[in-house]
């Protein structure tokens, strides 16, 4: 057993350490029962591909993530693996946030190794439970020395997916992790991790961000666009303070009448303002639908607004310069 890859599986919850009342139970059952020993109990065969050990790091549903949940998972895997004794982390994850996390650890984890984010789509109770094959294949990727280098990655469903990348694109069925217009990475299959490409934005090691001495992060929050909108919620959230402000825009990040003056005032407040997209895919162009220059607000590039939301937050712990922030957004 000398030679195989020392791997920590850390636990933080979600359906796959969730239980239901009944095999048959996959929806209204409750997520974030099941401890980690428990979990790798359940998957002897992951003996055979590594050593592997657990850690719970907290117990929740993924809805309920937070940012000082963030900084705490991203501080224990840099301390993991710091250590020569681990080769990869795996980290058992709700998938409501699942691509939130990833993308957060794909800018602060400061190390080449593996980092491998995994969920499920049902309770571990259920029939055909998709949550150990998961596991399994979240571990054998995490000790590949292929997956090395290429950022936080996202496995479940047999597939590979990048943290920028990947989303949930579906509430209940179990290929819901996609890459919209992009694709994912590679392939689980027989026991093996098959890679086609990486990611082309700067990760992990490469990247700026230090969180190793931060308890909070900037209040940054998202409001959306549709038709008929008003400025009560940029309004609202400009009283409360925040520190910046994606706005997941229709189209093209456009911003109706009603709302563009109530970001002017924002962003006149010192609020950094992000125009992304709603529509799932595409980029928001530079001084495209809006007069960026001008309005000294910065595009969201690709990023979702809830990736965006998370550049913004870690782009506003180094700097308050919207060009800076910009040139962030191009980077990442
Ligand atoms: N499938 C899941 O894991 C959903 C659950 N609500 C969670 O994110 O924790």
């Amino acid at each position: 057993a000398d030679k195989l890859p020392n791997i920590r599986i850390l636990a933080t919850g979600g359906t796959i350490a969730g239980s239901g009342a009944t095999s048959t139970t996959t929806v209204g059952y409750t997520a974030a029962t099941v401890g980690v020993q428990k979990l790798i109990d359940a998957v002897p065969e992951m003996k055979t591909v590594a050593n592997v050990s657990g850690e719970q790091v907290f117990q929740i549903a993924s809805e309920n993530m937070s940012n000082e949940h963030w900084l705490k998972l991203a501080k224990r895997v840099n301390e993991l693996l710091g250590q020569d004794d681990v080769d990869g982390v795996v980290i058992t994850h709700g998938t409501d946030t699942l691509e939130e996390t990833s993308y957060f650890l794909n800018l602060t984890v400061k190390s080449k190794k593996p980092v491998v984010l995994v969920g499920s789509m049902r309770p571990s109770t259920a029939i055909s439970a998709d949550g150990p094959i998961n596991l399994y294949n979240a571990v054998i990727l995490a000790g590949s020395p292929d997956a090395r280098g290429r950022g936080v990655l996202v496995s479940l469903n047999d597939q590979i997916s990048a943290a920028r990348e990947v989303s949930k694109t579906n509430t209940s069925t179990m290929d819901t992790f996609r890459s919209p217009d992009l694709g994912m990475l590679g392939y689980m299959q027989g026991n093996k991790a098959y890679f086609y490409r990486s990611p082309s934005r700067r990760h992990t090691a490469d990247a700026e961000f230090d969180v190793s001495k931060l308890d909070r992060l900037p209040q940054v929050d998202i409001v959306y666009g549709y038709a008929n909108v008003n400025r009560v919620a940029v309004d609202a959230h400009l009283k409360a303070g925040v520190a910046g402000l994606v706005h997941a825009g229709v189209g093209n990040g456009s911003l109706a009448n009603t709302v563009k003056p109530a970001l002017v005032d924002a962003r006149k407040q010192g609020v950094m303002v992000v125009r992304a997209s709603r529509t799932g895919s595409g980029i928001v162009t530079r001084n495209g639908e809006a007069n960026d220059d001008e309005l000294d607000f910065v595009a969201a590039d690709n990023l979702s607004p809830q990736k965006a939301r998370i550049l913004l937050m870690l782009a506003l712990t180094k700097t308050r310069d919207s060009r800076e922030v910009q040139r962030m957004f191009r980077e990442y």
